[in-house]
């Protein structure tokens, strides 16, 4: 049974609220910080007003003085971590309260400690789908790195909120996310306690072994319906760009493992391999392509319950003028994706096609009255 396309999306006008957080300290490579000022600078509010939608610009998130707070140990920048983010959360909250779907650009993925509180608190029942190559499921007690990018998952998850010592100046952030509402989609590089933690918990995750022999198709489905099966759950989708292949977006810059190497090698796949770090920084090998990932947006996108996006990672120090424009294409790709592109292009409406010559087919002629 075939059912026609649907071209819903042009004809939905939705409000949107870009909030740019040009974030960097929860990793360690200079250059994400650009990442909200490249996106935009590739046409993003353009291509999203194209569509028809609502788009209102609120900015880069600042944050000035950084008081001197004693977080915990391996948590690099904590201060800024505990500063910025409550700024991030009060202006998503602001950017939901006012009806708008609150997008992001990162900044790297520590930004969501700001913005999925944001959701958690604008909605009473909230569904997370996390689209990384990482599982960002570390505390400080078990973060290889000691940084805060790899941790906000940990940090938002209800069920993990005993692993934490007592925060200072973090009381505006309540851990409310159950882990039964989360979903991970494009996992290829994960630790051994975040292995470990998501055994416990029994967390859904598809990692790239899924993606591979469920198509991303019936990856999609399961997700959706593992963190939303009553379909009534708003839906934050949080999207690492590092979660595509290194060839689709080759400037991010997330040291990681290779899978594959690591699979020849006979290693296990939670035995973290690292590439040298800093300027060095490599992508992930071995990620979902471009059309795996907007896919992913176009589903979330048809459930009509898409509460918030966040794009991060992107860094447009890393590489060439080629990598990074090829990084900033796929992000904006994704982008429209999740705010209804038309698959076919930007099609004319049933009711613009010319019919005969001069004539056009009106709502009223297509029941066959007279046009
Ligand atoms: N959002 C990211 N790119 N996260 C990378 C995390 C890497 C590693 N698992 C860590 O905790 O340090």
């Amino acid at each position: 049974r075939s059912t026609p396309r649907r071209f819903a999306s042009r004809d939905v006008t939705q409000k949107i609220g870009i909030l740019g957080v040009p974030f960097d300290k929860g990793q360690t490579d200079q250059g994400v910080s650009a990442g909200p000022g490249a996106i935009r600078g590739a046409g993003l509010v353009e291509a999203l007003r194209s569509l028809g939608h609502d788009v209102q610009d609120f900015g880069d998130v600042s944050y000035d003085s950084v008081p001197d707070l004693v977080g915990p140990e391996n948590m690099d920048k904590y201060q800024h971590v505990a500063v910025c983010m409550r700024e991030v959360s009060s202006l998503a909250r602001r950017i939901q309260s006012e009806g708008r779907i609150c997008l992001a650009l990162g900044g790297d993925h520590s930004v969501t400690i700001g913005t999925v509180d944001a959701t958690v608190n604008a909605h009473e029942d909230v569904a997370v789908i996390w689209v990384d190559a990482h599982a960002d499921l570390n505390t400080p007690a078990t973060s290889p790195s000691g940084s805060a990018h790899g941790m906000p998952v940990a940090l938002l998850a209800k069920d993990l909120a005993d692993y934490w010592p007592y925060l200072p100046g973090m009381d505006w952030q309540v851990p409310k996310l159950p882990l039964s509402n989360l979903a991970y989609i494009g996992l290829r590089s994960v630790d051994e306690y975040e292995r470990l933690t998501m055994e416990k918990f029994n967390i859904c995750a598809f990692g790239m072994q899924d993606v591979e022999s469920l198509g991303i198709t019936g990856t999609v489905e399961l997700a959706l319906r593992h963190v939303d099966p009553y379909k009534r759950r708003a839906i934050h989708l949080s999207f690492d760009i590092d979660a595509l292949d290194a060839l689709e977006a080759p400037s991010t810059g997330t040291p990681g493992l290779q899978a594959a190497g690591l699979q020849a090698a006979g290693l296990q796949a939670w035995q973290h391999v690292y590439h040298s770090g800093g300027a060095g920084s490599v992508a992930v090998r071995g990620g979902l392509t471009l059309r795996e990932g907007i896919h992913i947006m176009e589903k979330v996108h048809e459930t009509g319950r898409l509460a918030a996006v966040d794009l991060v990672e992107v860094n447009p120090a890393l590489g060439s003028a080629r990598d990074v424009s090829t990084t900033l294409q796929a992000a904006l790709q994704l982008l429209v994706a999740a705010f209804g592109h038309s698959r076919l292009g930007n099609m004319p409406r049933a009711q613009e096609l010319p019919l005969t010559k001069g004539a056009t087919l009106s709502a009223k002629g297509a029941k066959g009255k007279d046009v």
